[in-house]
């Protein structure tokens, strides 16, 4: 049973607003309630089941292209159709309060797909933003793997954003641990997984309009 208020406690909010500013990124264990962890891993689950997830390119618009050899999920785009979508996007609205609260970031709307990265794939070193297009500012990551175990595999690793070579930390993707990171400057990549590997990644957008065209949410 998911509870009508699981959403997010005031101290961890903090705490992740807090780390984002003072170093760019940020990783809260715990953050979203196991119950409605477990509620979005089903719905993933049955998302594959159904065929409904589309292998994931790299680039926008004209741009888009598969690269396996750069990135290796599959992906199906959050839309509201189920309850658990709905408590999550409303979780991320508050953290989206938060921020513009905190950090006058202006953030307008925020876009998320399920992943699943089957065995033996990842997601090469890339930054979410091209800097210059200041579309998506902060991105995040929740994990949706219970018992995820320590030769699992799949850590998200991020680099500091003044030393790309530098590797600051490793992010095991356990259900409940959710990261977010400042989209333009922060390098990270996912390393080869050994188990099939679930999670949602979704950014936070400021408005984007380039040549008087505005930029399409994905
Ligand atoms: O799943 C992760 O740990 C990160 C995914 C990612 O970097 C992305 O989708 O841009
Ligand atoms: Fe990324």
């Amino acid at each position: 049973m998911i509870s009508d208020t699981p959403l997010l406690d005031p101290a961890g909010l903090t705490r992740l607003v807090d780390g984002l500013v003072e170093h760019g990124w940020c990783v809260a264990e715990g953050f979203i309630d196991p119950a409605l962890c477990r509620a979005l891993q089903h719905e993933l689950t049955d998302l594959a089941a159904r065929d409904a997830l589309r292998d994931a390119g790299i680039g926008r618009g004209e741009a888009h292209e598969l690269r396996r050899d750069i990135r290796g999920d599959a992906i199906h785009w959050l839309n509201r159709e189920s309850l658990p979508q709905r408590q999550y996007l409303s979780a991320m609205n508050s953290l989206q309060h938060a921020l513009n609260i905190e950090l006058y970031l202006g953030l307008f709307e925020f876009e998320a797909h399920f992943a699943h990265y089957p065995p033996g794939s990842f997601y090469q070193k890339h930054v979410d933003s091209f800097r210059g297009r200041a579309n998506r500012v902060v991105s995040t990551v929740l994990y949706l793997n219970s018992d995820w175990p320590d030769d699992g595999g799949g850590e998200m690793a991020i680099f500091d954003p003044s030393e790309p070579g530098h590797e600051l930390t490793r992010i095991r993707p356990e259900a409940g641990t959710f990261v977010c990171f400042l989209s333009e400057t922060v390098p990270h990549e996912v390393l080869p997984t050994r188990l099939p590997r679930a999670s949602i990644a979704g950014w936070f957008r400021r408005n984007a309009s380039l040549n008087g065209l505005v930029d399409p949410a994905s």
